[in-house]
C-alpha cells in the first residue's frame, strides 16, 4: 500500500523533492503555515499511516513504513528528494534514511528521538506506549487529547495552545492512533545514533528552545543543532518563521552546489 500525500509542484522543478513527514497525531495539513516558504522546491505532504487521508493504512513495524514510503515515492515518479520529519516523522525519516535509500539527498529533523540503547528502557517504553494505545483505544478522545498534551515534553504550551492542538487532533481514528503508537513504539524502533553518524548525506537536526529533553538528546547525539526560539516540542508550529528560515537555509547551502 502507498501514503496518501498532497504534491505542490515548485518553482525550479530541477531541485529534489521535499518530503515532509508530520509527527503522531498530525496530518499534511500540519505545515500549513510554513508550505509558502518552500514554493523553490517541489514539495509532497505526506499522511503517515493510522493519520489523515492514510488512517486505514496499515502500519506492523517500521520496515513496513519504509516499504510504503518507497512505494510512495516511486508511484510518483520521485526520484531526488529531501525528507523533513517532525517527531514521529523524525523517527521515520531517521530510519528511511539509515537503510539509505537511492535518491536520498538529506534529512532535516525536528524533535526525532534517535532511539534507546538500554533494553530496560527499551522494554519500560515499550509498556507505556502500549497503556498510550490502548488509552486512545478505549477513553474519549478528547480526554485522552487532553492527557497526552500534558506530558512533560509538551510543557511549553499555554492552555490556549493545549485546547487548540486537542481540538484540531480530535478528528483522528483511535484504533488507528493507537496502533500507530503501538507497532512505532520508541521501545521498537532500533537504536540509529550509529547508523546515523556515518550517513552519506546530510542530516541536520533542530530543536526547540524551550524543549530541553531533545535538546539533551541532540547534545547526547554529540552533533551540532539548530535552536529555534521561542518554540517549545513542536517547533514548525510555534515560531513557523524562525522554522522556515533555519531550513531555507540549510536547503539553499545545498542547491547552491548543485551543478
Ligand atoms: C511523550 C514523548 O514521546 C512522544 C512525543 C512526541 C512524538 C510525537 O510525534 C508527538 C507529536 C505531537 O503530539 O505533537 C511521539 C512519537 O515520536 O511517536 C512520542 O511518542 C516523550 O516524552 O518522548
Amino acid at each position: 500500500m502507498t501514503l496518501a500525500g498532497q504534491i505542490i509542484p515548485g518553482e525550479q522543478p530541477q531541485l529534489p523533492y521535499l518530503v515532509w513527514l508530520h509527527g503522531f497525531l498530525g496530518s499534511a495539513d500540519d505545515w500549513q503555515a510554513t508550505r509558502k516558504a518552500f514554493t523553490r522546491w517541489p514539495q509532497l505532504y505526506l499522511d503517515l499511516p493510522g493519520h489523515g487521508a492514510s488512517e486505514n493504512v496499515a502500519i506492523p513495524g517500521f520496515a513496513e513504513f519504509f516499504t510504503q514510503l518507497t512505494h510512495t515515492l516511486a508511484e510518483r515518479n520521485i526520484t531526488r528528494y529531501w525528507l523533513i520529519g517532525y517527531s514521529l516523522g523524525g523517527r521515520l525519516a531517521m530510519y528511511t534514511a539509515c537503510q539509505q535509500p537511492a535518491g536520498l539527498q538529506g534529512i532535516i529533523i525536528e524533535g526525532g528521538n534517535p532511539g534507546l540503547t538500554d533494553p530496560q528502557e527499551r522494554l519500560l517504553r515499550i509498556e507505556s506506549d502500549q497503556r498510550w494505545a490502548l488509552r486512545f483505544a478505549a477513553e474519549p478522545l478528547e480526554q485522552v487529547l487532553d492527557a497526552w498534551y500534558r506530558q512533560p515534553v509538551f510543557a511549553s504550551l499555554s492552555n490556549a495552545a493545549r485546547q487548540q492542538l486537542i481540538k484540531e487532533r480530535a478528528g483522528n481514528q483511535p484504533a488507528a492512533l493507537g496502533s500507530a503508537l503501538g507497532n512505532l513504539s520508541l521501545g521498537l524502533q532500533p537504536w540509529l545514533g550509529d547508523a546515523l553518524a556515518a550517513l552519506p548525506v546530510p542530516f541536520h537536526y533542530l530543536c526547540g528552545a524551550r524543549d530541553q529533553k531533545f535538546q539533551a538528546i541532540a547534545r547526547a547525539l554529540g552533533m551540532p543543532f539548530h535552536l529555534i526560539e521561542h518554540a517549545g516540542h513542536n517547533a514548525h508550529r510555534e515560531n513557523p518563521a524562525a522554522y522556515c528560515q533555519c531550513v531555507i537555509d540549510i536547503l539553499t547551502h545545498y542547491s547552491e552546489e548543485q551543478p
